[in-house]
């Protein structure tokens, strides 16, 4: 059960600000339970503060999944983002520690400009799941060097399954080796931290600027997670601990290691074929404290 990083330990006088302000992005009418999963996941990994910016007509849905949560509600046109969604999200991006995107937000115009928004500023670390990654591989945005990472800039975080990896490189669901291969020469050309899902989830990353790119094997998870909205969870999981002051790579292997143990006990407690998405963000509530000494 060793985990591969942990988070200190809560102090006495520790308030919420002391763990982060996170944002998601995304979702749609019809897919609003996507970013509500990664809001509440954000939520009960321990971020202080958590707000979903979502299109305004799933607002009301949303607010009603978690009392804690604060909503955004974005420009919206047919239920999803309209292309003047970032210019309405754009000057609170720099209040956040960190932003995760991607889950149930379409690839339409709204959505692209927000992906290009984030992608474009250096100051707010992000999360790319999902439908902003679909938004990256069909603009080709990676076939140049322009999104590259410096060492001030802050990290960026790619959360693909199979299909989607394979979008973004060309290389089948079916080559695994193949996909972490491409994942690294990404992750050594671009300076992303890329988290390659499966049985079991890879995540490729450098801990510094000067260390090579190196796989790191997690060894918590299980097939009970193979049901909608899992992902969604790890979006949310990785966001919080980079609002929580983790590095890029830190935060990838700490969220994977946190959201494959909470599948594993929520498969022992409920079943592995009944488990669901909900299951799994109520179960790291209570095992959160695991992520710390
Ligand atoms: N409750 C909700 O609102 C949910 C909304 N979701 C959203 O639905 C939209 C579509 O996402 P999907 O991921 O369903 O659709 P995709 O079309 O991206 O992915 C499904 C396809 O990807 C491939 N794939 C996925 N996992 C694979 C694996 N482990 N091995 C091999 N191939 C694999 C398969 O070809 C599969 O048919 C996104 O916006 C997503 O965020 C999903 O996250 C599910 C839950
Ligand atoms: N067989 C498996 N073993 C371990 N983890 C799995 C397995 N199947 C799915 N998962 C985990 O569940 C999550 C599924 O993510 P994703 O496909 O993006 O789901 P969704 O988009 O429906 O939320 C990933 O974190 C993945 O590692
Ligand atoms: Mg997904």
């Amino acid at each position: 059960m060793s985990r591969p990083v942990t988070l200190p330990p809560r102090n006495a006088s520790d308030h919420k600000g002391t763990f982060g302000r996170v944002l998601l992005v995304g979702g749609s009418r019809g897919m609003a339970g996507s970013i509500s999963l990664s809001s509440i996941a954000a939520l009960h990994t321990g971020s202080g503060l958590v707000s979903s910016a979502v299109p305004d007509v799933v607002l009301e849905t949303v607010a009603g999944f978690h009392a804690a949560l604060m909503t955004i509600g974005l420009p919206a046109e047919d239920g999803r983002f309209s292309s003047d969604a970032w210019e309405s999200l754009c000057g609170r991006v720099s209040t956040q520690n960190a932003i995760g995107t991607g889950p149930g937000m379409t690839t339409e115009s709204g959505s692209v400009a927000i992906v290009e928004g984030l992608l474009k500023q250096r100051q707010t670390p992000v999360v790319l799941d999902a439908d902003a990654l679909n938004v990256i591989s069909s603009q080709g945005w990676l076939d140049g060097d322009e999104l590259a990472r410096g060492k001030d800039d802050a990290a960026v975080v790619f959360t693909p399954h199979p299909g989607e990896l394979s979008r973004l490189t060309g290389v089948p669901a079916s080559d695994v080796d193949g996909q972490v291969r491409a994942a690294g020469e990404l992750s050594k050309r671009l300076g992303f931290t890329i988290v390659v899902k499966g049985g079991p989830t890879r995540v490729v990353g450098r801990g510094s600027d000067d260390s090579p790119v190196q796989t790191y094997v997690n060894t918590t998870g299980n097939p009970a997670m193979a049901t909608a909205g899992c992902g969604d969870v790890l979006t949310g999981v990785i966001t919080s601990l980079l609002g929580q002051g983790l590095c890029g790579w830190d935060a990838a292997r700490l969220g994977v290691w946190i959201h494959g143990r909470a599948g594993d006990v929520a498969a022992s407690r409920i079943s592995s074929a009944g488990m669901t998405a909900v299951h799994l963000v109520e179960t790291l509530a209570l095992i959160a404290d695991e992520m710390s000494e």
